[in-house]
This record gives C-alpha cells, sequence and structure tokens, in this order.
C-alpha cells in the first residue's frame, strides 16, 4: 500500500537530517509491539516490547522466518492473508502466553519503482486496552507526585489484570476505607498494602503489621491492643502499647485476618466501630484513629457458612475487597518481574547477567503456585547457579522446565501446537543435559542429522 500521506519535501529532509539513533531509541521505547518483516517474510526488527507478548528475545527473532515458531505462540496466523490482499489488517489474536487477546494491525510497504511487489510489513501489536480504567489513568496523570511515589515503589506490573486493581486501590487509598486485598499466598498483598499506605494522607504515619496466623492466640490479644500495667504474671510493669495503638494516624496490616480466632474478632469489630478500645487487664479506654487494611487467602465466604469468622466483621474490613491475582492469571508480568529480580542481582553482585531466551519461556509457561515469592526465589537460584554471563534454560529447575502448560482451553492450542510444544521440550531438555548432537541421536534413538535439525529448530542458539 502507498502511504497516502506523502510529506513535503522540506519535512523529508528534515527527517533525513535526524540521527538514525533517535529514530532507533523511539522504536526501543515504544510501549505498542513492533517487528518488522522483509518481503520473503523473514524478520529484520523487533522492538522489545515484543518479548512482554512472545517471552522471546528480539535478537532470538530478529532472522527467523520460521512462522511456525510466531505461530507457536500466537493463534491464528493471519500473515499470508495478509500477504494475499496486499493491504493493511486489523484482528485480534489469542496471546498463548498470557491467554488474552492482542489487537494487530499488518502493514505491508509496497516498493516505490514497482507497487505491486511488497518491499516490508511492519506489525503492530498492542494489547487489548477495552478494560483499562481510562478515568483512573487520566486522573493520575493529573497528580505527577502520586506517578513519582508509584515510580518509587518496587511495585512490578505491566498486565491489565494487575494494573487495573492498582490504580483502583490507589484512588481508594486517599479515602480512609477499609481494604480487604484477597489472594493466593505470594501475590503481593503485604508490598500492596505497604503501597497504599505511602499513597494515602496517612503515608507519614507509621504503618505495623502483624500476622493473625503467625501468633499463638494467647499472645495475639496483648500484641493486638496491649497490656495494662501488672496485669499478667511475666508482663513489663510498665504495660506495652499495642499495634493499633503504635498506628496511631497511620495504617494497620492485618495479615492472615481469615485465622483470627472468634473472641478477638468481636474485640476487633468493637474497636473499628467505636475507635477505642481496652488493653488487656486495662480499664480505661484508648482511643486511636487507625485505617484498617486486612489480607487473606482464605475463602471468607466459606468461614463465614462455617460460623469461624464473623460476618459484620467481613464488611467492616471490606469496605473495599480487590482480589489480586496469581502470577498464572497475568503471565504478561513474569518477564518484567524475572528482569526486575535479575537486575536487583546484578546490581548487588555488579554483574550484568542475562537471561536466554528459552529460560524466559519456560518461566512464562509455568503456573507459578508460590507466585512472586517462588518466582523471585528462583531467579535468584539461577542467579547464583550460573557462573557466565548467559542464564541458560538448564538452570531454570527441573519442575519448572518440565512443565507442560495446561490444556484446559481447547482453542488454545491445535494439535499440532501441542505436538511441537512436547517436541520442544523433549529436544531442549535431552539437549541440556547432553550438549552435543550425537549425545542427542544416541539418546532418542534418532540419527545424527534429524537430531542436528531438531536442536536447530528448538535450541537454535545453543547448537
Ligand atoms: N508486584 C510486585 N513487584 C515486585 N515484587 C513483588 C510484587 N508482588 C510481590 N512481590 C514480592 O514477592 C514476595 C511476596 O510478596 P508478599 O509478601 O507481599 O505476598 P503476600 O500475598 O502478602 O503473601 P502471603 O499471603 O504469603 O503473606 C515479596 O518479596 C514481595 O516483595
Amino acid at each position: 500500500m502507498n502511504n497516502p500521506f506523502q510529506h513535503s519535501e522540506e519535512y523529508m529532509d528534515y527527517l533525513m537530517s535526524l540521527p538514525k539513533e533517535l529514530y532507533i531509541k523511539i522504536l526501543e521505547n515504544l510501549f505498542l509491539g513492533v517487528f518488522v518483516s522483509d518481503q520473503n517474510g523473514k524478520t529484520i526488527y523487533v522492538n522489545p516490547a515484543i518479548s512482554r507478548h512472545y517471552g522471546r528475545l528480539p535478537e532470538d527473532l530478529v532472522g527467523d522466518s520460521d512462522w511456525g515458531k510466531w505461530e507457536g505462540v500466537v493463534y491464528p496466523p493471519a500473515y499470508k492473508n495478509m500477504l494475499a490482499m496486499k493491504r493493511p489488517l486489523i484482528y485480534r489474536q489469542k496471546n498463548m502466553l498470557s491467554r488474552n487477546y492482542m489487537e494487530i494491525i499488518d502493514t505491508p510497504v509496497m516498493k516505490e519503482d514497482t507497487p505491486d511487489d511488497i518491499d516490508f510489513t511492519v506489525y503492530v501489536i498492542q494489547e487489548n486496552f477495552s478494560d483499562v480504567d481510562f478515568d483512573a489513568d487520566a486522573k493520575l496523570m493529573e497528580k505527577p507526585e502520586k506517578v513519582k511515589k508509584r515510580q518509587r515503589r518496587n511495585i512490578v506490573g505491566e498486565s491489565h489484570a494487575f494494573l487495573k486493581r492498582i490504580v483502583e486501590l490507589e484512588r481508594i487509598a486517599k479515602s480512609d476505607m477499609s481494604i480487604l486485598l484477597l489472594g493466593e499466598s505470594g501475590t503481593g498483598k503485604t508490598l500492596i498494602a505497604e503501597y497504599i499506605h505511602q499513597c494515602s494522607d496517612r503515608g507519614f504515619g507509621p504503618f505495623m503489621s502483624i500476622n493473625c496466623g503467625a501468633i499463638p492466640d494467647n499472645l495475639l490479644e496483648s500484641e493486638l491492643f496491649g497490656y495494662a500495667s501488672g496485669s499478667f504474671t511475666g508482663a513489663n510493669t510498665r504495660g506495652k502499647k499495642g499495634l493499633l495503638e503504635s498506628a496511631d494516624k497511620g495504617t494497620v496490616f492485618l495479615d492472615e485476618i481469615g485465622d483470627l480466632p472468634l473472641n478477638l474478632q468481636v474485640k476487633l469489630l468493637h474497636a473499628i466501630e467505636s475507635k477505642s478500645f481496652l488493653p488487656v487487664g486495662g480499664t480505661t479506654p484508648v482511643h486511636v484513629d487507625v485505617r484498617i487494611i486486612s489480607a487473606t487467602n482464605k475463602d471468607l465466604k466459606t468461614a463465614i457458612a462455617q460460623k469461624t469468622f464473623r460476618e459484620d466483621l467481613y464488611w467492616r474490613i471490606g469496605s473495599f475487597i480487590s482480589y489480586i491475582p496469581p502470577l498464572r492469571e497475568r503471565k504478561e508480568d513474569i518477564i518484567p518481574l524475572s528482569l526486575h529480580y535479575l537486575k536487583k542481582q546484578n546490581l548487588k553482585y555488579g554483574t550484568n547477567k542475562v537471561f536466554y531466551s528459552l529460560t524466559l519461556l519456560a518461566l512464562v509457561n509455568y503456573d507459578w503456585p508460590g507466585n512472586i515469592r517462588e518466582l523471585k526465589n528462583v531467579i535468584e537460584r539461577m542467579y547464583v547457579l550460573t557462573s557466565g554471563s548467559i542464564i541458560y534454560e538448564s538452570k531454570v529447575p527441573e519442575e519448572i522446565r518440565m512443565h507442560v502448560p495446561r490444556t484446559d482451553d481447547k482453542f488454545y492450542y491445535s494439535y499440532d501446537q501441542l505436538l511441537d510444544q512436547v517436541k520442544s521440550y523433549i529436544i531442549q531438555d535431552c539437549y541440556s543435559r547432553r550438549k552435543t548432537s550425537v549425545g542427542v541421536a544416541e539418546e532418542l534413538g534418532i540419527t545424527q542429522s534429524k537430531a542436528s535439525r531438531l536442536i536447530r529448530k528448538y535450541c537454535a542458539k545453543e547448537e
């Protein structure tokens, strides 16, 4: 297609005078994924944003004309249709890494002298933004100091599933509403609770947290509410402030609230409603001004039905309820989080280690039952185990490397794609152990030339 918007000669001259580095920087910093293929379908340019969608590094894709590799992550392929129609195509594809839909625009650029021939094709890829709360983002833009705060914190996440919650919580932070964070262990509830506190007007006040499930019941009451002098044997004679009092003008984070014993649930409910309570053994009420943020990975609705959690307390602590999705439901965050934790290790030890692309792919394909806590541990472990500068897939713990993605979504993988994935895992695993095509051929009972071909296909860089 010829570009209908032709520049004037002067403007063209101006564009030509700009340094090449500027164009590279612009493309490299685009949030949208861009890649370009030549007239034969060979990839000639890939920007870093593509890694977010495909879990592969640009350098691993450039020079590649094996569309099967791309089709393995995006379904259905539309490239051939675009070539036949010779006009821009706009369509949606399901990203096989994140399971989200992406919007893609393929634009063929025709040759100047033979306008029927494609010179190259530009592909622009973006997530589906339909569920983004643009109003909330616009409000944040009006308040640069808030955005700065957001950047200051160590909260990493680019998926809409995650960003949507964060933007919502940033808004709620300003009010004094109680917040209940629900989500599996390791999803970042504690980190987010601290962030809410930072974003709130209480940010300069204290942030006190307690794990209700980790402290024996008999100590929990005095930890929370403090005790009066001489209230029990062994107690400090001057008495002790409890967590609620220490957090006055700040925020109290009650982690594992589902483990709070029933008698303390009653006392907590009363303290929240009257903004005062009696310390253990005390007779004078203590008045406090605190905001309560709670978290649990338990199903509180079931606990209410089983009468182990009070419904009135549930509504008190959960004026706003936010569900922090597990990592397997926001796979787009795996690569940014992995890079974040690798960067931290590099900074700590003054090194410059990088991931091999298949390492990242293996991480993305795993379900992470321990969520971000597990991911962080795995990155730190791989970092320590790598003596060179590239963290190869062989350093990924075996249970993660051998994990074949779930296939409960039938539309998700075709039979051929599934077969290809399995082949890829077998070859990669065998090659990471045997190191040579002779070894792979021997172990799998195939000819060496077939082994070499499969290694080139599935572990291209390592051969
Ligand atoms: N979005 C994030 N960006 C960077 N690091 C994160 C993020 N979310 C969580 N982490 C890190 O993952 C680890 C676990 O997070 P956190 O303790 O907040 O989870 P949790 O949901 O409170 O877990 P639990 O329910 O077991 O208490 C921490 O080291 C935290 O710093």
